[in-house]
């Protein structure tokens, strides 16, 4: 998609200039070859003294062979020219086109032999234009392989269902995040790739997980990220600390961040993206627990924005796509923050979610401080927990049209979030 329409957009750029240039010099050298000649009348015609003529003398005299045999050469000389450009053109065009099939579909290439003494310490081998702005850095894969010591089991951060990731230091100081995609060649991993891409490419936001760049080399697709020092938030409450690491005003900071990235999702983008994806490993968090969205593979835009207040936007989409799916996730997140629960608990009887099991005992305020994550109990204000429980109880309603837009669970969580950490919480 955004990187094949690259592909031919960069083509052209280059094709364009020269064909320009060449159409320019071939059209000059016909005008110059074509413009009459004019000698002066003392070398043109001897034999038209003063004495004899007594009208004005003729001041021009156009030699018609001499500037045939002209024409006839620069036509040679410019055709010539014009063979020569051509040649030089599809050289260039094989050229261009060999080095891009390398880069971005290795597949086929003869030339994918790694050269890893050739490779380029520099993480940003060449820019790619994003439609919207910026660039995207293509990375080449050897760089990625040996950044990773060649995707070594030592460097694997996490292995995911489309993949694993790495961590990678490219430039001998600061590290990255390489998610290595196998099997290119299958439609859905491709398909997810360039979703990936595509989205990161276009969405840049304090909230939303950065792209580095990317890179294409035979079957493997490769996304670069910025670093998340913190793993995602799924680790931190389900992982050795148990959600130790996150106290409650974190957790209102990591439930704000999110709300901020979604809201610039829905409300800010044009037309506005639906994440879809929205759980607690999609959630990353940096040294300083700054909270960022990931995971943009299922990403996709919401088409239609309901105008008609008495219709659920739902209708609008065939009951497929809303702003809305997002906002229940959000909620799971939320009370997963709160209770500190999986989203889907696993007991050795029937699967159960946190919504099903915690809805119905938040119907009375005063079993909360019963149910809520042991590692965060009584270290908050009574009150500003039941409001964040009303929220979470509000977005996992399971009517869609009832659920709150973000920018509203936005602003209704900002107030309980101190001045310093981004919110407008005055403590005193
Ligand atoms: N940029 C990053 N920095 C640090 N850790 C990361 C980064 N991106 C992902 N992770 C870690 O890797 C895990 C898997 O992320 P990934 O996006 O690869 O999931 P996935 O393979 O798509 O799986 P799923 O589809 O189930 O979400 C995350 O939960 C997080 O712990």
């Amino acid at each position: 998609m955004f990187v094949k329409h690259q592909t031919r957009m960069c083509l052209l750029r280059h094709l364009l200039l020269p064909i320009c240039l060449l159409g320019f010099s071939f059209f000059s050298v016909v005008l110059v070859s074509a413009t009459p000649q004019e000698i002066p009348i003392s070398q043109a015609s001897p034999r038209t003294g003063g004495a004899q003529s007594p009208g004005p003398p003729i001041v021009k005299v156009v030699i018609r062979q001499d500037l045939n045999k002209k024409i006839l050469i620069a036509l040679i000389v410019s055709s010539t020219l014009l063979c020569f450009t051509v040649l030089l053109l599809l050289y260039l065009l094989l050229w261009r086109y060999r080095s891009m099939n390398n880069s971005f579909n290795g597949i086929k290439g003869k030339s994918d032999s790694v050269k890893t003494s050739s490779v380029s310490t520099k993480p940003t081998v060449h820019k790619v234009e994003s439609v919207t702005k910026g660039t995207i850095p293509v990375y080449e894969y050897q760089l990625l392989e040996s950044g990773t010591n060649k995707f070594s089991d030592g460097n694997v951060l996490s292995r995911g269902g489309r993949g694993c990731l790495y961590s990678a230091c490219l430039d001998g100081k600061s590290y990255v995040t390489v998610k290595k995609l196998d099997g290119g060649g299958e439609t859905d991993i491709e398909k997810q790739f360039e979703n990936e891409v595509d989205w990161l490419a276009k969405i840049k936001h304090q909230n939303i997980v950065s792209l580095l760049g990317f890179s294409v080399y035979r079957q493997t697709r490769c996304i670069v990220y910025e670093m998340m020092q913190n793993g995602s938030l799924e680790s931190q409450l389900h992982g050795p600390s148990q959600g130790a690491g996150l106290t409650w005003q974190l957790r209102m900071k990591i439930a704000v961040d999110i709300a901020r990235g979604l809201e610039y999702l829905h409300e800010h983008c044009h037309p506005p993206v639906v994440h879809r994806d929205l759980k607690s490993s999609n959630i990353l968090l940096d040294s300083d627990f700054n909270a960022k969205i990931s995971d943009f593979g299922y990403a996709t835009v919401l088409m239609t924005q309901n105008k008609n207040l008495n219709r659920p936007s739902e209708y609008l989409l065939d009951g497929k796509v809303t702003d809305k799916n997002d906002v229940y996730s959000f909620g799971v997140i939320l009370l997963q923050l709160l209770l500190g629960k999986r989203s889907v608990e696993k007991p050795s009887t029937e699967p159960e979610s946190v919504v099903t099991w915690a809805v119905p005992k938040l119907s009375d305020r005063a079993n909360l401080p019963n149910i809520l994550d042991p590692a965060i109990k009584g270290t908050m204000d009574l009150k500003h927990l039941y409001q964040v429980a009303a929220v979470a109880v509000l977005c996992v309603q399971p009517e869609p049209s009832y659920r709150p837009l973000i920018t509203d669970v936005l602003h209704s969580l900002i107030p309980l979030l101190p001045l310093e950490l981004g919110g407008s919480l005055r403590i005193l």
